[in-house]
């Protein structure tokens, strides 16, 4: 057997590079990259997984639409396909993502996970750590470190899953995922689903449960915005950007707020009260995205969908208890309890 003694003697191994190190392949990685490559300015990409945007290819659901018009959501120097929908689907988003890094010719190091970015202020360099997974089996992590002068951090705001610890969870006898691995309601019809969550993915995945013939249930713990998509043919996400421009946003916040009562009604009815704070505002300083529905409130008002308050335990067998006293039984529990960032975890 050969020793590879370089391997042993710097360990692990450091690359100087002059030029940004990228972590993250994601939209807004690829992004920079290509204003990057556009200017002659090389770099270096780093990716976790084995894709570009594994989030939107891996962790999406089969019905995932774009929620704001094409022309908010493309990326700098290339636009959608004029054959494209107002609303493009996840897979010609992804489509779109693939041609843009080709013809950017964005090429990240895949299989990469940076362990740990740090800023050393003597020399004013990043010491960046990285461990690749080799695909043949057998040969471990390669582990790198990168130094250079800049760094961008692209890893976005969805890149772990947040899973509640509500007592007795893992003793419950139905099947229980995270929204990342839904793709369809097919697999739940017939069935009875409590959702955890009515952010936007939990919101759809009712809808989505709906129309294959499930029997879902939402548990909304507290207040929350649900806007419509659109008002008189205008999205809403153009409507708040524009009176923002103009209104201070205590005002915007207002009008929205009036415009979604008269095109949903009053949701407080359906078990859906709105949070003191408006929804720009909440956008604005939590960054908290407010819910645009894609057609969930309809059945819930039709009574397809229950709509529950918080969650206080798992029973035994199949059962859920609710903060209301109430037991109720369910054959399967997706939890839509949202992402976060793991910035705070390799920015050290
Ligand atoms: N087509 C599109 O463009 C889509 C975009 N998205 C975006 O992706 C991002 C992630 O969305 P999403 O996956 O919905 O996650 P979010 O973080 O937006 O929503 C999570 C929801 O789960 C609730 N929750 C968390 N823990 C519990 C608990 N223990 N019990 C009850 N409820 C709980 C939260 O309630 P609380 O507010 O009380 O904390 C919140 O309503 C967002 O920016 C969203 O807009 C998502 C789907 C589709
Ligand atoms: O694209 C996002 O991140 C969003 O949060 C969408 C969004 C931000 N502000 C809004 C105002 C009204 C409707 C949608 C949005």
């Amino acid at each position: 057997m050969r020793i590879d003694r370089t391997d042993s003697l710097f360990s692990p191994r450091c690359v100087w590079v002059n030029s940004p190190i990228i972590v993250g392949a994601g939209p807004s990685g690829l992004a920079v990259a290509a204003c990057l490559r556009e200017q002659g300015v090389p770099y270096v990409m780093l990716e976790r997984a084995d894709c570009i945007a594994s989030l939107w290819q891996k962790r999406t659901y089969d019905r995932l639409k774009l929620h704001q018009p094409k022309q908010f959501c493309q990326l700098p120097r290339m636009t959608f396909p004029d054959s494209y929908p107002e609303y493009p689907t996840h897979r010609q988003f992804i489509d779109y993502l693939e041609h843009y890094a080709t013809a950017f010719e964005i090429k990240p190091k895949f299989n990469t996970t940076v362990q740990s970015a740090r800023y050393d202020e003597t020399s004013g360099l990043w010491r960046v750590q990285s461990a690749t997974t080799s695909s043949s089996s057998g040969s471990g992590d390669v582990v790198m470190e990168y130094i250079g002068r800049w760094l961008v951090a692209a890893t976005g705001e969805n890149a772990e899953t947040v899973v509640p610890d509500i007592p007795g969870l893992e003793g419950f006898q139905g099947k229980v995922i995270h929204v990342s691995d839904y793709k369809s309601g097919e697999a739940y019809r017939g069935q009875r689903v409590l959702v955890v969550g009515c952010g936007n993915s939990g919101m759809e995945v009712l809808l989505d449960l709906c129309d294959h013939g499930a029997c879902p249930a939402m548990v909304v713990r507290d207040a929350v915005h649900v806007l419509p998509r659109e008002v008189l043919g205008k999205s809403t996400f153009e409507l708040a950007v524009l009176l923002m421009r103009r209104l201070p946003l205590w005002l915007a916040d207002r009008i929205v707020i009036l415009l979604a009562w008269l095109v949903l009604g009053d949701l407080a009815r359906l078990g859906m009260r709105r949070p003191a704070a408006g929804p720009l505002e909440l956008k604005e300083t939590h960054g908290r995205t407010p819910e645009l529905d894609c057609g969930a409130l309809a059945r819930i008002r039709a009574g397809d969908i229950d709509v529950v308050p918080a969650v206080k335990s798992f029973g035994k067998g199949a059962s859920v208890e609710l903060a209301d006293g109430r037991v109720l039984a369910f054959d399967a529990v997706v939890l839509a309890t949202g992402y976060r960032s793991n910035v705070p975890q390799w920015l050290v």
